[in-house]
């Protein structure tokens, strides 16, 4: 579901944190890491030369942790200082962890590659250390979970007690459709199945519905029932992107799939109900994964911040300020984060977690490219000087509306379908509300005017039929003058619907004559004679219009008969006969 990258430098793996990054940088990486972990190691025997980084390290001046430490060992460089805010107590227990685990163990993200010190404590790196592990890759896949215990959320499916999660701890994998919002996480639970299959010797094959031909997955069948028969090994197929396929396409493995020569696992963001074959569909096991909670969100990005080795700073605690006269260079100088940064990043990336790890890495990237030394103070009295990255910065790196829409998935229809219900049921509020949600998320307003048009005559009909004008109006005039100036029309249309009086008299009585059609046994009815037209001899002698009552020549009511024979008597507004 990513796009296409550029080719990317070869990676080597640093031998002390696993961090996998660029040959090239690979010499100076090793040497800022040696040093890391041997500060960390003997904290108070290498005293740091810096007086500003003493008081950062040790405990705030005049605290009680001061007098009572006296000349013994510190318990932690940096962490009196960051103890407080809920980063630091949310890193040591993230919420809704899918992996779960003992209870007794602490329930936070599980620290990535390179983040040195378990428990939440952390020692601040060097601008150019981070730098380093930032290149290559792009952070959200380097942080890819490859085990469920470091996959969050998604409780609903992947707790403790769910079908799902014993199928895969038995190692029995069905069939599977994950469906879910972008960057979810229904790629990276497809290469969790993947790793916990490989175990056993199954075999795991990936392609991108927006790239593959008929033919790949064709050669992929074919492999997978030579392994069968040769190995007796099983293949999974993961198809990214599934709903990309066309119902012909998904023809090709229907068959493989129901004799078990593979076992499909497609992704998509579509609902499947319309975008997978109703018939592969019914051969899988669909699993609905949600937007990723705020809380999720922040243990994703808190096990980022970490990994990178970037220090996070108590939201109660801080003052940035320019660091004037600092000698120091940007490239050796800690990097910070305010805690603040997080929360915000956490709320404003929807649930995607791709997006927020990528807002993180970008805000991460211009600040050092920056290379703006701040100084911090905090309310106890310390400072440090270093690279701070604030809740602005992280808003830049979103660099996107906070309110996200899909204009071509699930989200559209929802949206529209919460708009019509809203002004259904007369509340004002929601109908604006709802409209506002479409059309700050980049909805085509002629697409909400033409839905208006539609409602006008389905809710409103005849109980005002000036609504139909308003809305042929509306359409007009959003057609006239676009976006933005159109919106209003819109809202005052919406307004006028949702506070109309509701009739549904046309509609009923139309969709009882639909059902009635649909509904009729044998040939339909012949129209009657004496209505038909006859404009012709042979017409007239075949008896049509024979006995039609022209009704403006008579004054008083004519009876006489218009529906065919059988249906007489129907009143298709009462839904029976009179
Ligand atoms: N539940 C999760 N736990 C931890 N990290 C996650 C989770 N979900 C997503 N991520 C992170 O976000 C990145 C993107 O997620 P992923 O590719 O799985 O999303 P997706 O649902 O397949 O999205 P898309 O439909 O856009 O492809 C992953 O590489 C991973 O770093």
């Amino acid at each position: 579901m990513e796009g296409a990258r550029p080719q990317e430098a070869p990676l080597v793996r640093c031998p002390v944190c696993m961090w996998e990054l660029p040959a090239a940088h690979i010499n100076s990486h090793l040497d800022g890491c040696l040093q890391q972990q041997l500060a960390a190691e003997q904290p108070e025997r290498s005293p740091q030369p810096s007086s500003k980084k003493m008081r950062l390290c040790g405990p705030p001046a005049g605290s009680s942790e001061e007098q009572e430490g006296g000349s013994g060992p510190s318990p932690s460089p940096v962490f009196p200082l960051f103890h407080k805010g809920r980063a630091a107590a949310a890193s040591l227990g993230a919420p809704g962890r899918a992996g779960g685990g003992d209870a007794g163990q602490e329930r936070g993200a599980s620290p990535a590659p390179g983040f040195s010190e378990p428990g939440g404590r952390s020692t601040a790196l060097s601008g150019e250390t981070v730098a380093q592990k930032l290149e290559g890759k792009p952070l959200a896949d380097k942080l890819r979970p490859d085990t469920l215990g470091d996959y969050v959320g998604q409780e609903q499916v992947l707790g403790a007690h769910t079908l799902l999660r014993s199928l895969l701890e038995a190692h029995e994998i069905p069939s599977l459709i994950l469906w879910g919002p972008p960057g979810c996480g229904k790629t990276t639970l497809a290469h969790i199945i993947a790793n916990n299959s490989k175990k056993n010797g199954t075999r795991f094959v990936i392609l991108s519905a927006t790239s593959a031909k008929t033919n790949d997955v064709r050669d992929v069948i074919k492999q997978a029932e030579n392994e069968k028969r040769l190995f007796k090994r099983k293949t999974i197929l993961f198809i990214d992107e599934i709903h990309r396929f066309n119902k012909s396409q998904q023809d090709t493995f229907l068959p493989h799939v129901e004799c078990g020569t593979v076992t499909l696992i497609g992704a998509t963001t579509e609902n499947p109900s319309f975008q997978v074959n109703s018939a592969l569909l019914s051969r899988c096991r669909v699993i609905v994964l949600e937007k990723l909670s705020v809380d999720a969100m922040e243990a994703i990005l808190i096990r980022a911040i970490k990994s990178l080795g970037i220090q996070i700073l108590g939201q109660d605690e801080q003052h940035i300020g320019s660091a004037n006269g600092s000698n120091s260079k940007s490239s050796e100088s800690p990097v910070y984060i305010e805690e603040k940064a997080i929360s915000t990043l956490s709320y404003l990336c929807d649930g995607d977690a791709r997006t927020g790890l990528n807002g993180l890495q970008l805000a991460v990237q211009a600040r050092l490219t920056a290379g703006k030394i701040s100084h911090w103070t905090s309310t106890q009295g310390s400072s440090v000087d270093g690279i701070f990255i604030t809740e602005d910065h992280v808003k830049e790196g979103l660099q996107r509306s906070h309110i996200l829409y899909d204009r071509a998935g699930e989200e559209h229809y929802n949206c529209i379908s919460a708009l019509h219900k809203s002004m259904r049921g007369s509340d004002e509020n929601a109908s604006l509300y709802w409209l506002a949600r479409m059309l700050e998320g980049g909805e085509n307003p002629l697409y909400v005017a033409r839905r208006l048009v539609r409602f006008a005559s389905e809710d409103i009909g005849l109980a005002d039929p000036s609504a139909l004008t308003q809305a042929v109006a509306a359409y007009q005039g959003c057609h006239f003058i676009g976006m933005p100036e159109c919106e209003v029309i819109l809202a005052q249309c919406v307004v006028y619907f949702a506070r109309a009086p509701k009739s549904i008299e046309v509609y009923s009585a139309y969709s009882n004559v639909k059902a009635c059609l649909r509904n009729h046994q044998g040939p339909l009815p012949p129209v009657p004679l004496h209505l038909r037209n006859a404009p012709t001899r042979l017409m007239k002698d075949l008896g049509y219009g024979k006995d039609y009552k022209y009704n403006p020549a008579y004054k008083e009511p004519v009876a006489q008969e218009y529906l065919p024979e059988e249906l007489k008597g129907m009143d298709f507004f009462k839904g029976r006969r009179m």
